[in-house]
């Protein structure tokens, strides 16, 4: 039976998933902070600046007012920016009296905080409006979801129960979900895969090919590997959707936001540039700063993201960086991941 849902963020990923809740019968309402583009929804079923060329099912209902959005919702899917989740968190809390059910679908890490999304969450949400909190991630672009193509994700949550209510929520013939309770692999393998898209985009932009991109791959899953598992991830996580499965969609596709901003600076221009020129958010860049700090703190060996981190933030040329990676010092390529393997069996 369709339930009453908003969906918190009317950009690309926001707008997207609206559409497959539509598909399946549910009631949605689709909450953004600018006026002007919640009247193109609801007038012309668009969102031309997100997903341009695109029909809405005219059952997506448009709001601006948070607070009429949310009378007598349940299940708040939140799929704004990380930066933005705990500003409009506490917008929410400031509108409900019942306990919601939160499905988080962003993908990044707090810098400084180095808070996951889930955690950031149950921080502000208070204990009595907060249900369950589920994530929903995967190799998964809007451009697509929003043709009907064939997509498949994984929903995760502490609470198994949740994380199957979301399945069911989501589930359709374009649009297959799986469940996985390791919450922790499946909103770090989301995150962390960011990093490696900018630095497949850079290594594109160099001019670099076939081979820079499958070394950044393999060599970008051992190092996530290693710190969520250090962090307490199931390591065969990174193994599914939400590990290899992002990153082989993230690295390879024009689509990707992160791997466009990494193919500029590749190609020469600054980060503020690059920053100004997207218009949609690019993830990974906080991201590598948080996972630069999280690496320390956790003393976990990530030269992949150290070396991006020297590039965003310390001005070493995308060329020098390559370089410095290709020229540490000769190492097992098992060693690391056998450990970790092993610990975990331990
Ligand atoms: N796009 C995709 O294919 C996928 C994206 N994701 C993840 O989903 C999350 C959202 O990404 P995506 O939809 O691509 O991003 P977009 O840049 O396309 O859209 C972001 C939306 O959030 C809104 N927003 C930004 N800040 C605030 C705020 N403070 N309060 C309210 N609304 C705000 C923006 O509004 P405005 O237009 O006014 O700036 C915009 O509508 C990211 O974490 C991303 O990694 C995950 C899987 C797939
Ligand atoms: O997470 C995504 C695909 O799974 C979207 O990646 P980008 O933010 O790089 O577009």
């Amino acid at each position: 039976m369709g339930q009453q849902i908003i969906v918190i963020g009317a950009g690309s990923w926001g707008t997207a998933l609206a559409m497959v809740l539509a598909d399946n019968g549910h009631e949605v309402r689709l909450w953004g902070h600018n006026k002007d583009l919640i009247s193109e929804i609801n007038q012309y079923h668009t969102n031309s600046r997100y997903l341009p060329d695109i029909k809405l099912p005219e059952e997506i209902i448009g709001y601006h007012d948070l607070e009429a959005a949310l009378e007598g919702i349940h299940t708040v899917v939140l799929a704004v920016p990380t930066k933005a989740i705990r500003e409009v968190l506490q917008k929410v809390t400031g509108y409900t009296d019942k306990p919601l059910t939160i499905v988080h679908v962003s993908k990044g890490i707090e810098p400084d905080s180095l808070k996951r999304i889930s955690e950031i969450i149950e921080e502000e949400m208070p204990k009595e409006l907060l249900k369950d909190v589920v994530v929903l991630s995967g190799p998964s672009h809007a451009e697509e979801v929003s043709l009907r193509h064939p997509t498949t994700v994984t929903s995760s949550s502490k609470n198994i129960t949740a994380a199957e209510h979301v399945q069911d929520l989501f589930i359709n013939k374009y649009f297959r979900v799986y469940t996985n309770p390791d919450i922790v692999g499946v909103e770090i393998g989301g995150a962390l895969k960011n990093i490696i898209a900018l630095c497949a985009g850079i290594t594109d932009g160099l001019g670099y090919g076939d081979n820079a991109k499958a070394a950044l791959i393999t060599r970008g899953l051992a190092e996530i590997a290693r710190l969520g598992s250090v962090m307490g991830a199931n390591p065969l996580t990174f193994s599914g959707l939400t590990g290899v499965g992002d990153l082989i969609v993230t690295c390879t596709s024009v689509h990707s936001r992160n791997w466009r901003a990494g193919n500029l600076l590749g190609k020469g221009q600054s980060l503020e540039e690059v920053l100004e020129n997207m218009g949609m958010v690019v993830e990974g860049v906080r991201t590598t700063k948080a996972a630069y700090q999280l690496a320390h703190k956790m003393n976990v060996s990530m030269p992949i993201t150290f070396a991006l981190y020297d590039v965003l933030f310390n001005d070493k040329s995308p060329k020098e960086a390559v370089d410095s990676l290709m020229g540490r010092l000769p190492t097992h390529e098992m060693e690391d991941l056998s450990n970790i393997l092993g610990e975990s069996r331990n």
